[in-house]
């Protein structure tokens, strides 16, 4: 029984490691590499606390070297679903009843695991899993995940604090209940702090959870769920399971207790998964919540006055970062014709100067990308932009999945804007780029709005107020993150709530209150202390009126 009005700690980021030679940071995580690479693991589902081993193993290899074998994970089928389902519900009502700061002390905790003992096999594990290099591995894995803890804790607190007015007579309370039911965490391979944080934050709303990663990511989950047991989320609230995407599906959109969906990977999936939610909502008992981050065709627009410089830089870290395996990721480009020499020269150099390789190699700025359904759809595009006289590609184009799934930095160059590199998302180390004359900035600007179907992130290089101000005007719903002389990757929690538009999701903000008040369904209480006992209004004058309460207590 809380007896007191507490305040969490003022959250801040978590500051980056740098990983320099010599470091104690550098020191763990390459023991930390060791230590996993030398044994293989047997991972199993979590069902209501209970550890679920089926027999039927697929394995987990890296990326960048595939025939490496780290280990197996048990596949489960639809009785494994239902299964989550029904612990889920069991664990629900006590989860849901207990005071919400012991919620907060939980994932207070989980903060502090993830920077101290957990934070070298997390990395070490995101790194091999899922081909990430040490630094990415760093911001994602560690810092972004812990950031998303702490400051959601802190808005959970600041969700809770805010309470109705009250007039003389009556005390109004709003009461922010869970919802009625569970809620189905679906994550995508990309980042292991979204694969933490789509579960957790809803949890931390006193909610019951199944939660299914992708496949291509469940080496760090496993981390992820001793990480959530270490901390204290009790048995039944987080449920583990690894059941294909479309089966999983089917369990849960056609079970009645189905609350929401906290979902983040490709807008393919989720509108699908929207339609199904729509056919089936006569069978479900409340509206069921749909938070849903998809994908994106970001940007990086230069205006005349841009630096060349800048702009160059932004290209190859905005695009190339984690094989441009980012919904951010800059994957297209426009560039006036008066910075552009100066621009492709110092593209190629940065491309021509970049590692490619094992993560193993912290040297190497680019790995392999996730898989080789991933490998072999880039190189399809990689080899039809080629094969066409109408594209130019002036860096990268080589591909080699012999060892791993290696796609080199690649950018092409088109004079069509409409070309098909220029609005599909690849989601890998491509970037097309278009040409324009300098003078047509406006033109570009609509071009750039109406291009593809998503708003997620994108990106203004100038030096001119006016341009950096007409952008963002005519810009306004081409994408949720908004950089200005920067580029579009890199969000941070309780800096930069993120989160696109249109085509690229309900823009519900990951890491922020927004995101937090879809997991609750308030209730209003009205408490009169003294309650009316006639019914009539002043004006009908029997009563003297003092217990007619019309505007005090009783109200209309
Ligand atoms: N906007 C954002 O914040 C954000 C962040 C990260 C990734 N993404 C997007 O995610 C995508 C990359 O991630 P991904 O490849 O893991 O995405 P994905 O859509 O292939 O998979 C996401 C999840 O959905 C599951 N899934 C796939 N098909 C399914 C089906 N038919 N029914 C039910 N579940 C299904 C997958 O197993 C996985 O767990 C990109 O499009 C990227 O832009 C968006
Ligand atoms: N929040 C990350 C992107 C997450 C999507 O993959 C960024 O801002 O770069």
């Amino acid at each position: 029984m809380a007896n007191g009005f507490f305040n969490v700690p003022t959250p801040i980021n978590e500051p980056v490691k740098g990983y320099a030679p010599g470091s104690k940071e550098r020191a763990e995580l390459q023991q930390a590499l060791k230590d996993l690479k030398k044994q293989q693991v047997d991972i199993p589902m979590h069902i209501g606390g209970q550890e679920i081993r089926t027999g039927n193993t697929q394995k987990i290899t890296p990326p960048h070297d595939h025939q490496h074998v780290l280990g197996y994970f048990h596949e489960g089928d639809a009785s494994h679903v239902q299964q989550a389902i029904d612990a889920a519900l069991a664990a629900r009502t006590q989860w849901a009843e207990l005071p919400w700061e012991h919620r907060a002390s939980i994932f207070l905790k989980a903060a502090e695991l993830l920077a101290g003992p957990y934070r070298a096999r997390i990395n070490a594990a995101t790194m091999l899993g899922q081909s990430k290099n040490a630094f990415q591995a760093e911001i994602d894995a560690a810092c972004e995940l812990i950031d998303f803890f702490r400051f959601n804790v802190f808005f959970m607190q600041e969700i809770y604090k805010q309470q109705p007015e009250s007039l003389p007579g009556m005390w109004n309370r709003l009461e922010q209940r869970p919802l009625e039911g569970f809620v189905f965490a679906l994550t995508p391979f990309n980042f292991t702090s979204i694969a933490g944080n789509l579960p957790t934050s809803v949890a931390m709303m006193g909610n019951v959870v199944v939660w299914k990663p992708a496949y291509t990511q469940i080496y760090s989950a496993q981390v992820l769920m001793e990480l959530f047991k270490e901390a204290g989320v009790p048995d039944g609230v987080i449920n583990l399971v690894y059941v294909d995407g479309p089966t999983t599906g089917d369990v849960i959109f056609n079970h009645p207790d189905f609350a929401g969906i906290h979902f983040t990977g490709s807008t393919g999936v989720f509108q699908n998964i929207w339609k199904t939610i729509g056919q089936n909502i006569h069978k479900y008992k409340s509206y069921p919540r749909i938070v849903g981050e998809t994908g994106g065709k970001d940007f990086i627009l230069a205006h005349h006055s841009a630096h060349p410089r800048q702009v160059a830089t932004a290209i190859t870290r905005g695009a190339f970062e984690f094989q441009g395996q980012k919904c951010s990721a800059a994957s297209r480009a426009y560039i006036p014709s008066n910075i552009w020499d100066e621009v492709k020269g110092y593209v190629q150099e940065d491309l021509k100067s970049i590692k490619m390789g094992d993560v193993e190699d912290f040297s190497n700025f680019v790995n392999a990308v996730i898989s080789e359904a991933s490998f072999d759809k880039l190189a399809r595009y990689i080899d039809a932009a080629k094969a066409d006289d109408s594209v130019e590609i002036i860096a990268g184009g080589g591909h080699d999945k012999s060892k791993g799934y290696f796609i080199e930095p690649t950018v092409i160059v088109t004079k069509n804007p409409q070309y098909v590199t220029m609005c599909e998302e690849l989601f890998g180390p491509v970037l097309t780029l278009h040409v324009y004359d300098s003078q047509d900035f406006e033109k570009t600007l609509d071009l750039v709005d109406g291009t593809s179907p998503y708003a997620l992130t994108g990106a203004i290089f100038a030096q001119d107020r006016y341009a950096i101000d007409l952008a963002s005007k005519k810009l306004v719903h081409a994408a949720g993150n908004f950089y200005i002389n920067d580029k579009p990757t890199g969000a941070v929690v309780g800096q930069q709530p993120f989160g696109g538009a249109r085509a690229s999701g309900t823009n519900d903000k990951a890491g922020s209150m927004l995101n937090l008040l879809r997991w609750v369904s308030p209730r209003a209480i009205k408490e009169t202390f003294v309650t009316p006992v006639d019914y009539r209004y002043p004006f009908l004058g029997v009563d003297t009126g003092e217990n007619l309460n019309v505007t005090g207590q009783g109200g209309f």
